[in-house]
């Protein structure tokens, strides 16, 4: 008897590779974070689309929260106004929030979804606004220990995941940006993107949140060294705070957050890595940095 050789075999062991991982995560909603800084490729856009959709139709919850700093400080810029941030945050005029609410949901937001949508009728986007997702309220910069204002720019105080949760369980993908309602639905806040991930992901109770960026992770040593920190305790992380610097804040903040409410594990990868998301799956410690629970936590 001849047994005939196969050209596929490989991709069926590949497949049969994932096997564990993907039952792992079966039915588990995965918030994943996709910055403004990994969004300027086109082909990494695309490739996080397909990445999504996979998780999708591998039997996961994958909610996306998107941020949009660059096309919104190139917006600004084309209507000659100023980008100016404090530790992390950009000071947010009404003026300003206009046009964050036309780049968030407008054009970044609405690319998302397009691109989610070239596999079929799956993403929906939203913004905190809608549903009463997310409501804020207003965050002030700590910058050299004082109290600045900054305008329009919140901080989650409450999430009612109730719509992205009806959402999902009709199968879809939501896609949500990061503006949030006041409690007295005067005006909205500028929330930052990473923020509302981490909120977000506590809230719906997720398996993990993935924020996708333009580094590596969170380096050790950053600006003098790019050694990688691969894993660390929330105690450690929260150690470590007071050292972070710029956009690293809000996001070690968010993993810090989410993990102390629930979220199993909160992960930094780099967006600039075509399928980042994916390689996740493939590799046992992951890549990037990962943030866990501390010891005796979560069992
Ligand atoms: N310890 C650190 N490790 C890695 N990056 C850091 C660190 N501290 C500050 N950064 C800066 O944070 C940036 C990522 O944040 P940000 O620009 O807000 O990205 P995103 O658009 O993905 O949210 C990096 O490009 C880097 O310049
Ligand atoms: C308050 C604040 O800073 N909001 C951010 C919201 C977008 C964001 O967070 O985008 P990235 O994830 O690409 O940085 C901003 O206005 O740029």
């Amino acid at each position: 008897m001849s047994t005939r050789q196969h050209t596929a075999l490989p991709k069926a062991r590949t497949l049969i590779e994932a096997l564990p991982w993907l039952t792992r995560h079966h039915g588990k909603t995965v918030v994943i974070k996709f910055g403004g800084n990994a969004m300027v490729d086109e082909e990494l856009k695309a490739a996080f689309a397909q990445d999504v959709v996979f998780l999708r139709h591998a039997g996961l919850r994958p909610v996306v929260v998107h941020g949009g700093g660059p096309q919104i400080s190139a917006q600004l810029d084309r209507l000659g106004l100023t980008s100016e941030f404090k530790a992390g945050l950009r000071v947010t005029t009404p003026e300003t929030m206009d046009v964050v609410r036309m780049v968030l949901a407008g054009q970044v937001q609405r690319e998302l979804v397009g691109l989610l949508n070239q596999h079929g009728p799956l993403a929906v986007g939203m913004t905190g606004e809608d549903a009463h997702l997310m409501t804020a309220t207003k965050r002030w910069a700590d910058v050299d220990g004082e109290r600045v204002d900054i305008g329009r720019v919140g901080d989650v105080s409450a999430v009612e995941p109730g719509a992205v949760r009806a959402l999902l369980d009709d199968g879809r993908i939501p896609v949500i940006s990061s503006i949030a309602r006041s409690a007295d639905d005067e005006h909205v806040y500028n929330v930052n993107a990473d923020t509302a991930a981490a909120a977000l992901a506590a809230a719906l109770g997720a398996e993990t949140l993935m924020v996708l960026t333009d580094v590596e992770g969170l380096y050790a040593d950053w600006p003098r060294s790019d050694d990688v920190i691969s894993r660390l305790t929330v105690s450690e992380l929260e150690k470590l705070l007071p050292d972070l610097a710029s956009g690293m804040v809000p996001k070690m903040e968010g993993c810090l957050h989410a993990v102390r409410q629930g979220v199993r594990t909160a992960r930094v990868i780099d967006g600039r890595v075509q399928h980042a998301i994916l390689l996740e799956i493939f590799t046992d410690e992951g890549i990037g940095t990962m943030v866990v629970p501390d010891e005796g936590e979560h069992a």
